[in-house]
């Protein structure tokens, strides 16, 4: 693949990682054969592959895989012919093997997520990653919630490590335009040559496409979307549209755009529960600044103890709740009950 000229833009489509959330982790390997040969048959670069939430997720507290998940990943390798599979891992949910076992199994890039406080956790993860050769890239999650220069200041860390990408991941779809372009701006000027910046867009407040194409416009150069919007929440920025609107712009993606629609169409949608729609409860995720892998763990225990879904979201919104806290929900909905 040749390197970006100064306005190329390199897309990761995260449908079969980023999706498994909307699809509660029953991703099957007819499922990524499909999506991944449209994508792929597409022109996408980039197309990751894990449990909603990376290696190791498949658990009682997340909701287990269908699947394993290194067989969704050596089924994408062999899939693709153009495009490399990347996989996403947060620190103590997957472990130092779950690593060598997808690089092994053929995953090129290497995704580490944590906490936007908590890039520390991810150094020895960075630092195998570029020793047995993969390619490299940061998630600094739930960027809403801190300002500009401690994201960047979290991104020196995760650069000095071994990463090659530090994202701004806007987990709960609630960063507002130039608080995008801030956010990248300052990742961009602390990490000059020594990492590029990227954006991972959620949909919550519908600005996925918009918010994108700001934070390109502020240095960014790698961008995430979802085909179809297949993703957590009210799902990601779609790859279609972003594709669309880029060559508008004169921003090279290297994405077919009529292709690219096909495979929305054709290929993921078959595979999707239900489409990933901006409703009350996505919205209030956005509004409330709730991470979007919360939305069906919310509906159930709003269910199962007959409150508002949108009362607990916004509650947790109020305590700040972080990745791995989804048990918190399940007091906040027998609060409400009581
Ligand atoms: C739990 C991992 C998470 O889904 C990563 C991500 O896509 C995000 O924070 O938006
Ligand atoms: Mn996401």
């Amino acid at each position: 693949m040749p390197e970006p000229q100064s306005r190329d833009i390199r897309v990761t489509d995260s449908s079969l990682r980023d999706g498994s959330h909307a699809k509660r982790h029953r991703f099957t390997v007819e499922h990524v054969r499909a999506i991944v040969a449209a994508l792929d048959g597409a022109g996408v670069p980039v197309i990751e592959v894990t449990h909603g939430d990376g290696l190791g997720g498949s658990s009682f507290n997340y909701g287990f895989s269908h699947t394993p998940e290194q067989e969704l990943i050596a089924t994408a390798v062999r899939t693709a012919k153009r495009a490399r599979i990347a996989f996403l891992m947060l620190p103590g949910l997957g472990v130092k093997d779950d690593i060598r076992e997808a690089a092994d199994n053929g995953a090129a890039i290497c995704r580490i997520a944590t906490h936007c406080t908590e890039a520390d956790i991810a150094d020895q993860h960075f630092g195998l990653a570029r020793e047995i050769g993969l390619e490299t890239v940061g998630f600094l999650m739930m960027a809403h919630s801190r300002p500009p220069e401690v994201l960047a200041a979290q991104g020196r860390r995760m650069a000095d490590a071994g990463c090659q990408c530090v994202y701004v991941v806007d987990s709960a779809g609630a960063l507002v335009l130039d608080e995008v372009g801030d956010r990248v701006a300052a990742l961009v000027d602390e990490l000059g040559d020594d990492a590029q910046v990227g954006f991972h867009g959620h949909e919550n407040l519908g600005l996925g496409v918009a918010n994108s194409v700001l934070a390109v416009g502020a240095g960014a150069r790698q961008i995430d979307g979802s085909t179809r919007r297949f993703g957590a929440g009210a799902g990601n920025t779609p790859v279609e549209a972003f594709a669309a609107v880029a060559e508008r712009l004169g921003i090279r993606t290297g994405i077919d755009v009529l292709a690219i629609a096909d495979a929305a169409e054709d290929a993921v949608l078959p595979v999707m529960d239900d489409e990933c729609r901006l409703g009350r409860l996505e919205l209030m995720m956005g509004y409330a600044g709730v991470y979007s892998s919360f939305l069906k763990h919310a509906d159930r225990w709003a269910e199962r103890y007959g409150v508002s879904g949108a009362e607990i979201l916004l509650r947790a919104g109020e305590r700040q709740l972080v990745g791995g806290q989804e048990d918190q929900l399940i007091d906040i909905a027998r609060e409400l009950a009581d």
